[in-house]
């Protein structure tokens, strides 16, 4: 069996079913990365089967890839957002961690001030640099976890720390050993995964680990970084990008246990939910998110879309408060500048707003033929028609009747006088050339003017 030895700190392999490949040349896969063509997807049709874990969760990066991407947040806010995602993630922790930097005095108070709060849920975990000072720092501020950079691709090996396979390995596991002497739980980031040699490095790395776990009794967590965004969810698809695929290997072959498994994913092409989901359904406990996805380049997983990946799957909210969704977005939006695209899922300006008329004229005989679901009640949203040349007199219609709350037997229909005026007013509007959009502002000083002109009161 294996064992750690006491002079090289390597584990002594005697088993060798996944032995370390210390190549002499990296392996880039340029089969599937060619760098001056797009990547390619390629398959070799091997399934392993779906195996969601009893319990699942998300985790949150807002503080830290988030904050990487953009300028700091204060100590208002992050203490604010915290209280969100408390709230958010319900009381039986769906948003189970978030992730701080310990860099700064700023970075520090932010989570003096989060502690204080008292919350179980978000559980504060730390990222540093992996050193004895910044181990001695996150036991000192009373945080039971941290995360240390293990990159494993050749391409962060090495071209970045310019090391050998082995030599990276060595130096990581004394790291790691490190951070368990001092009695802190590690959380390793692969970082670049989906272009590692999965059984040439990760797995005889990630063994090593579990076998370090076994003989000191702490727990190590394994992040699988899908540093780039190039995972591929697509049953069959080869390794490295094959998401089902890691995470299974990850399970099986490299004996992690699902609650210790996590996945941390890119958008890069588009594929962050979806390969959020997907690490689920094959046995990831812990998906890794940031508010809104902002994060490096295209940004990560965003943690408000994996909330409804949550509902899906598990067909439950298990305690999360989605309308608290929309209050984050109002903050960011008005305290913290940041410009949500109108058509982000759940979130935009215009998530739930429809133009064309023949879709008004559905929503004003059953809002459900053109909802997603009732927004008004999981996200504050009551689905919204936006007034163009092609709503017609239904839109019109549907748009006073939210914008003046009238419901019931005050709802005006399609025939009432004051719609009829509006649509003419619209009409020209168009007819005269007009090509943008009619602001609710706009709209909203016709009604009125008509609502006198004509003597109607509401
Ligand atoms: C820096 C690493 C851990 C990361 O966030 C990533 O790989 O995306």
């Amino acid at each position: 069996m294996f064992g750690f030895s006491k002079k090289t700190n390597l584990i002594e392999r005697t088993e060798t079913e996944y032995p370390l490949q210390d190549v002499k040349e990296p392996n880039m896969f340029r089969n599937l990365f060619p760098y001056n063509e797009p990547p390619k997807i390629a398959f070799n049709h091997r399934l392993v089967p779906i195996n969601m874990p009893d319990e699942i969760w998300i985790t949150d990066t807002t503080f830290r890839d988030g904050q990487q991407s953009r300028e700091p947040y204060t100590t208002e806010q992050i203490v604010k957002i915290f209280d969100y995602l408390h709230h958010l993630g319900g009381p039986k922790g769906i948003v189970r961690q978030s992730e701080f930097f310990l860099y700064g005095k700023k970075d520090r108070d932010a989570v003096y001030k989060c502690m204080e709060k008292g919350y179980q849920f978000p559980e504060i975990t730390s990222w540093i640099r992996a050193s004895t000072k910044d181990f001695q720092l996150v036991k000192e501020i009373g945080l039971e976890e941290t995360g240390i950079l293990v990159s494993c691709s050749d391409y962060h090996i090495f071209d970045k720390l310019k090391m050998t396979r082995k030599q990276a390995l060595e130096h990581y596991i004394s790291i790691i050993k490190e951070c368990i002497e001092a009695g802190i739980k590690p959380r390793c980031h692969l970082e670049d995964i989906t272009r590692a040699d999965f059984y040439g490095f990760v797995v005889p790395f990630v063994r090593d680990l579990m076998l370090l776990m076994e003989e000191t009794g702490m727990p190590i967590k394994i992040r699988a970084c899908d540093t780039m965004g190039y995972g591929i969810s697509f049953p069959g698809a080869v390794l490295p990008r094959s998401v089902s695929g890691i995470i299974y290997g990850l399970n099986h072959h490299a004996r992690v246990p699902s609650e210790l498994i996590e996945w941390h994913g890119h958008n890069d092409f588009y594929r962050a939910v979806q390969n959020s989901s997907t690490a689920w359904l094959y046995g990831s406990s812990s998906v890794n998110c940031s508010l809104f996805g902002i994060g490096e380049r295209t940004g990560n997983t965003p943690l408000e879309a994996m909330i409804f990946e949550y509902a899906q799957l598990r067909g439950t909210l298990d305690g999360m408060n989605t309308r608290i969704i929309t209050e984050i977005a109002e903050y960011f939006k008005k305290e913290i500048g940041y410009e949500i695209p109108p058509r982000t899922p759940f979130v935009g300006d215009e998530f739930n707003v429809t133009r064309a008329g023949i879709h008004a004229d559905g929503i004003l005989k059953n809002e459900e033929i053109y909802n997603i679901f009732d927004t008004e009640l999981l996200l504050n949203r009551p689905i919204k028609v936006a007034i163009t040349n092609t709503s017609g007199i239904s839109g019109v219609a549907h748009w006073i009747n939210t914008y003046y709350n009238l419901t019931g037997e005050n709802a005006l229909d399609k025939k009432h006088a004051l719609v009829e005026k509006v649509k003419e007013w619209v009409d020209l509007e168009y007819e005269s050339g007009r090509v943008t959009a009619i602001t609710d502002k706009e709209l909203s000083i016709v009604v009125n003017e008509y609502k006198e002109k004509l003597g109607f009161k509401f």
